[in-house]
C-alpha cells in the first residue's frame, strides 16, 4: 500500500491535474494506494481572505466566492463528460450554497470564531478531493471520496489542532480495512469528538498523508509537489542549490523546523515510529529521484545535508553576575517565558554564565522582554542582572547533518568561512545531538550567510568566486582575455565558477549580481555603464552581499589605490597589480598588511615585481622560512631592460621606447619607467617585504627622462621631446660600447643603501645575458651565501602579467594545486 498527496500546484490547474489522473492511474496498477489531496493551489489563500472581509462587512468576499466556484465548475467541465457532469454539479452546488450561508453568517454578525475559520478553510480540500474523486471515476478508477473528518480526532485547538493519535489509528483502520477502492482523502482538516471541523495548521495535508500511512502501515507516503525534492538551501536564497537524495528522519525535522518549507513539521513524527518511508516527488517530472526521507544510516560522506534558516527573529540576552553558579536560574527564566506563552527557538548560555541569550519571534518579544522585567524585578534592582536587551532583525541560519557527529572541524569550516566573508557572528547554538549547528547573525547578513555556508559545504564541490575589476586597460583586458579562456576549465576540472560582477574604467562601471561576460569590454560600459565612483561602485557590490568577492585593481592610480583601506573594510580580498599602494608610504604599506589580517582578507599582488615572475612570493616564503635577506640585486624594469637589449645605437633611442610601449612593456605613462619610478617602487616594495623599512625617498634614483621632456602634457608630445635627446642616448651607449660593455639598468639594496641607477657591465656580469623584456633578481641571504637565489624571465608584457593576476586570484580561490585555504 502506498499513501500519494498531491499539494495544492499538483491540482492548481487543468494540466496538473491531469498529469495527476495519469500519475494515479499507473500507480493504482502497481499497488494499492490511497489519495490524499490539499486544495486547488491558491483557494485556502482565497478563503482566508474571504472569511476575513466577511468578517469585516466587507462585501467583495462574493465576488471572490463566486470566482472560486466558477474555477471548480470550469474544472469539473473539462475533466467529467457531459453525461457525468449534472451530478457532480449539482454536489457542487451543495457545498457553495453552504460555504455561502456561513460568510454570510459571519458578515451579519461580523464575529469570526476559530471554529467557524477552521469550518471556511477545510472548503477547500472537500472540494478539489470531490473533484478529483469524480475525475478518477470517470476515467474507470473505483475512487470513492473521504472526508478526513470523519476518521481524523484532534482536540479542539482550532488553527492548529492536535491529533488524538490512538483514536485517529483506529479510525483509519476500520475505514480503509476491506475497502478495495481508492480513497481520494482530503488533507488538512479533521474533526473534534463532536464533530467540528479543525484543521492541521498550514501544510497539514502532509501531515494527513503520514497519518493514513502510518496507520495502514504504508509500503511507503509519497509527498507530490512541484519541485524536485528537498534542496540543499531555500532555492529563493540560494541560487546555487542543489537537490538532496537521502535524508534521516531526524535530519528532515531539524531541516523543516528551520524553515525548510517542502516538508510540514509533524510529518515525519508518524511516518518514523512506523518507519515508512517518505518520498518527495515533483509531480511534473516523475522520472527526476526526488528525496527519500528514511531510516538509513546517515551518508556520512556529505555530512552537511542542508542549510535553513528563520528569517526574523529576536535576540534576547540576559546579562549578570547574579546568574553566575545560582542553581535554577536558567529553570525560571524559561518557566517565566513558558508561562507568558513565548515559544524559545534557540538558547545559547555562555559557560561562565554570566550571560543566557535565547532566540524568540519578534511578534512574541514583547511579551517576552515584559514578563522578564516583571518576573525578575528584584534582580534588576538589585544590579543580580545589569540588563535585559533585545536585540531586533536578526535571523538563525542552521545546518544541518546526520554526518557531522563523525566528523571534526565542521564547525572550524563553517565559522572559517563566515569569518572570511566577513560575517558577524552575534550568537552560536550546536544541538547535543551533533545534528545542527546553528548562528544568528544581522537579518541583512542572511542572504550571504546562507551562502557562505551553502557554498563552504556543498560548494567544496561547485564555488562561486565573485570578480569586481578595476581598469580596463591593456592588463584589465587580458585578464578578461584569460577567465574567457580558462573559466570553463576551471570550473569542470576544480569547481570553481568565477562570475564577474563588477567592472569599471575610470569613466564608467556596471555591478550585475548574476555575473556578465568576459568579453567585450570596455565597449559594453560605453553602452549602458553608470558614471564612475569608487565609493558607489564599493557599496553597490557590497549590497550583493557575495560570499568570495574579490577586488581587482587593473589601473595604474592613486587613487583606486588609495581605496583599499575601504574595500578590506567591506570584506573584499585585493588583488592588484598597481603598485601604487605598496611604494606609498610605508605607514600606509603596513596599514594594508594589518587591515588585512584585520578583516580576514587577502591581499596578493606578485605583479608588483617582475610581473608574473614569481619574486613576491619567493620573497616572502624565505623570510617566513627565518631567512634573512642581506642583499637585493636585480633587473626590475620589463621596459628598460627591453630598451637596452635591443639598443644598437643604429634605430633611434626614442623610436626603441616606443616599440617598448607598443609591445606593453611600459606604463601607461612610459615617462614613469625611464624615470626609474617604476623601478624604484619594486626595489620599495622587495625591501618592506624584506622586512626593511624604508621611505621612497631613501632611494637614490637615476633619472633617465631628459629635463624638457619630463613636463611634456601628453604621452605624445614626450616622445616628440625626447627625439631630441636620441643623439645623446647614442654618445652614451657608444661610450659604454668602446670599453666592451653595455648598458643595464640596476636596482640594488646593501648595507642600508638602496640605488636605482644605469650602469655599465661588462660580459662577465650575471646579468649580461639577459634577452628581451628580461627581469632578473638576485636575493643574497643567510640561506644563499654563497650563491643567491635568482629569479629570471620576461617581467612585463600583458600576457605574464594577467597570468600572474590570474594566478593571485587562483590562489585566493583555494585551487588545490596552489593552497589549503578555505575561502
Ligand atoms: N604592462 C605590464 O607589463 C605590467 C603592468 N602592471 C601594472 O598594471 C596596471 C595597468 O596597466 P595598463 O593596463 O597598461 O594600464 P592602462 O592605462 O591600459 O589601463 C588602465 C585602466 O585603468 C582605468 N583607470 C584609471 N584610473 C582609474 C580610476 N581612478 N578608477 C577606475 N579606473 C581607472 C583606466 O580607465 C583603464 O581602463 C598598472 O598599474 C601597471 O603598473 C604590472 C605589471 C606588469
Ligand atoms: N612597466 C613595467 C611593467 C611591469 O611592472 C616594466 O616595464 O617593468
Ligand atoms: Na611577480
Amino acid at each position: 500500500m502506498r499513501i500519494l498527496k498531491f499539494g495544492g500546484t499538483s491540482v492548481g490547474s487543468e494540466s496538473a491535474i491531469r498529469q495527476v489522473l495519469k500519475l494515479i492511474t499507473e500507480k493504482q496498477k502497481e499497488d494499492r494506494i490511497q489519495v490524499v489531496v490539499s486544495a486547488f493551489g491558491g483557494v485556502t489563500n482565497t478563503l482566508e481572505e474571504m472569511v476575513s472581509d466577511a468578517s469585516a462587512g466587507r462585501d467583495e468576499y462574493r465576488k471572490q466566492l463566486k470566482k472560486v466556484e466558477q474555477r471548480h465548475v470550469d474544472m469539473v467541465r473539462t475533466l467529467i463528460g457531459v453525461q457525468g457532469q449534472s451530478s457532480v454539479l449539482t454536489e457542487l452546488k451543495v457545498l457553495f450554497n453552504e460555504l455561502e450561508d456561513v460568510l454570510h453568517g459571519v458578515s451579519l454578525t461580523h464575529e469570526l470564531t476559530g471554529r467557524t475559520h477552521d469550518f471556511v478553510l477545510g472548503f477547500g480540500e472537500r472540494l478539489s478531493a470531490f473533484v478529483l474523486s469524480a475525475a478518477l471515476q470517470e476515467q474507470g478508477i473505483d475512487a470513492e471520496y473521504v472526508d478526513a473528518r470523519s476518521i481524523i480526532k484532534t482536540n479542539a485547538d482550532f488553527g492548529n489542532a492536535r491529533v488524538l493519535t490512538t483514536e485517529t489509528t483506529q479510525n483509519i483502520r476500520e475505514y480503509f480495512e476491506n475497502r478495495d477502492t481508492v480513497g481520494v482523502v482530503t488533507g488538512f482538516i479533521a474533526s473534534t469528538e463532536t464533530g467540528e471541523t479543525t484543521t492541521l495548521g498550514r501544510g497539514g495535508s502532509d501531515y494527513t498523508a503520514s497519518l493514513i500511512g502510518a496507520a495502514l502501515d504504508a509500503d511507503a507516503i509519497e509527498i507530490w509537489t512541484d519541485v524536485e525534492g528537498i534542496m540543499t538551501a531555500d532555492p529563493r536564497k540560494v541560487e546555487r542549490h542543489l537537490p538532496i537524495q537521502k535524508l534521516s528522519y531526524e535530519e528532515a525535522m531539524e531541516l523543516s523546523h528551520f524553515g525548510a518549507e517542502v516538508i510540514y513539521p509533524p510529518t515525519v513524527y508518524p511516518a518514523m515510529s512506523a518507519s515508512i518511508p517518505i518520498y518527495i516527488k515533483n509531480t511534473f517530472k516523475p522520472e527526476s529521484p526526488g528525496t527519500v526521507i528514511n531510516r538509513e544510516p546517515a551518508d556520512i560522506s556529505t555530512n552537511v545535508k542542508g542549510i535553513s534558516s528563520i528569517d526574523e527573529v529576536t535576540l534576547i540576552t540576559l546579562k549578570g553576575s547574579g546568574m553566575i553558579g545560582v542553581s535554577g536560574f536558567a529553570a525560571r527564566i524559561f518557566s517565566v517565558l513558558a508561562d507568558a506563552g513565548v515559544n524559545i527557538i534557540m538558547i545559547t548560555q555562555a559557560s561562565s554564565e554570566h550571560t543566557v541569550c535565547f532566540a524568540v519571534m519578534p511578534r512574541q518579544a514583547p511579551q517576552a522582554i515584559q514578563s522578564l522585567k516583571t518576573n525578575f524585578s528584584f534582580e534588576l534592582k538589585e544590579g543580580m542582572i545589569d540588563e535585559i536587551k533585545e536585540e531586533s532583525n536578526c535571523s538563525i541560519v542552521a545546518a544541518v547533518g546526520e554526518g557531522m557527529k563523525h566528523t571534526p572541524g565542521i564547525s572550524g569550516r563553517l565559522f572559517r568561512a563566515l569569518g572570511r566573508n566577513g560575517i558577524n557572528v552575534r550568537a552560536i547554538a550546536q544541538g547535543s545531538s551533533e545534528r545542527n549547528i546553528s548562528v544568528v547573525v544581522k537579518k541583512k547578513d542572511l542572504s550571504k550567510t546562507l551562502n557562505t555556508i551553502h557554498d563552504a559545504f556543498f560548494l567544496s564541490k561547485i564555488k562561486s568566486v565573485n570578480l569586481f575589476l578595476v581598469g580596463v586597460g591593456l592588463i584589465g583586458n587580458k585578464v578578461l582575455e584569460l577567465f574567457e579562456k580558462q573559466a570553463e576549465l576551471l570550473f569542470k576540472e576544480h569547481n570553481i565558477a568565477f562570475n564577474l560582477c563588477g567592472i569599471a574604467n575610470s569613466r564608467y562601471y556596471k555591478i550585475e549580481q548574476k555575473g556578465m561576460p568576459f568579453t567585450g569590454w570596455p565597449e559594453r560600459l560605453e553602452e549602458d555603464g553608470k558614471p564612475m565612483d569608487l565609493q558607489t561602485f564599493l557599496d553597490e557590490a557590497g549590497e550583493l552581499n557575495l560570499p568570495n568577492s574579490l577586488f581587482i585593481d587593473c589601473t595604474a592610480s592613486s587613487e583606486v589605490a588609495d581605496f583599499y583601506p575601504e574595500v578590506m573594510r567591506a570584506n573584499f580580498s585585493v588583488v592588484t597589480a598597481n603598485k601604487k599602494a605598496n611604494s606609498g608610504t610605508l605607514h600606509h604599506y603596513q596599514a594594508l598588511q594589518e587591515l588585512a589580517l584585520k578583516h580576514n582578507v587577502m591581499y596578493l599582488y606578485e605583479t608588483n615585481v617582475g610581473a608574473g615572475l614569481p619574486v613576491v612570493k619567493t620573497l616572502k616564503e624565505q623570510v617566513l622560512a627565518g631567512d634573512k635577506i642581506t642583499k637585493i640585486e636585480g633587473v626590475l624594469s620589463g621596459t628598460l631592460s627591453y630598451i637596452f637589449n635591443t639598443y644598437d645605437g643604429e634605430t633611434p633611442f626614442s623610436e626603441v621606447v616606443r616599440t617598448a610601449l607598443e609591445k606593453g612593456f611600459t606604463e601607461p605613462d612610459p615617462r614613469e619607467d625611464l624615470n626609474g619610478r617604476d623601478v624604484a617602487r619594486k626595489l620599495l616594495i622587495l625591501c618592506r617585504e624584506a622586512g626593511i623599512e624604508v621611505e621612497m625617498s631613501d632611494l637614490t634614483v637615476e633619472n633617465l627622462v631628459p629635463e624638457s621632456a619630463r613636463e611634456a602634457d601628453s604621452v605624445e608630445d614626450f616622445f616628440e621631446k625626447l627625439s631630441d635627446f636620441d643623439d645623446e642616448f647614442k654618445k652614451r651607449y657608444d661610450k659604454a660600447a668602446s670599453n666592451g660593455h653595455r648598458l643595464c639598468y640596476i636596482a640594488s639594496y646593501e648595507d642600508g643603501e638602496a640605488t636605482v641607477s644605469l650602469e655599465e657591465i661588462d660580459d662577465e656580469h650575471p646579468f649580461s645575458g639577459l634577452s628581451g623584456s628580461d627581469n632578473i633578481i638576485a636575493f643574497h641571504t643567510q640561506h644563499y651565501r654563497d650563491t643567491p637565489l635568482v629569479v629570471k624571465g620576461p617581467g612585463a608584457g600583458a600576457e605574464v602579467t594577467a597570468g600572474g593576476i590570474l594566478a593571485d586570484i587562483l590562489r585566493i580561490s583555494n585551487v588545490p594545486a596552489f593552497s589549503n585555504e578555505v575561502v
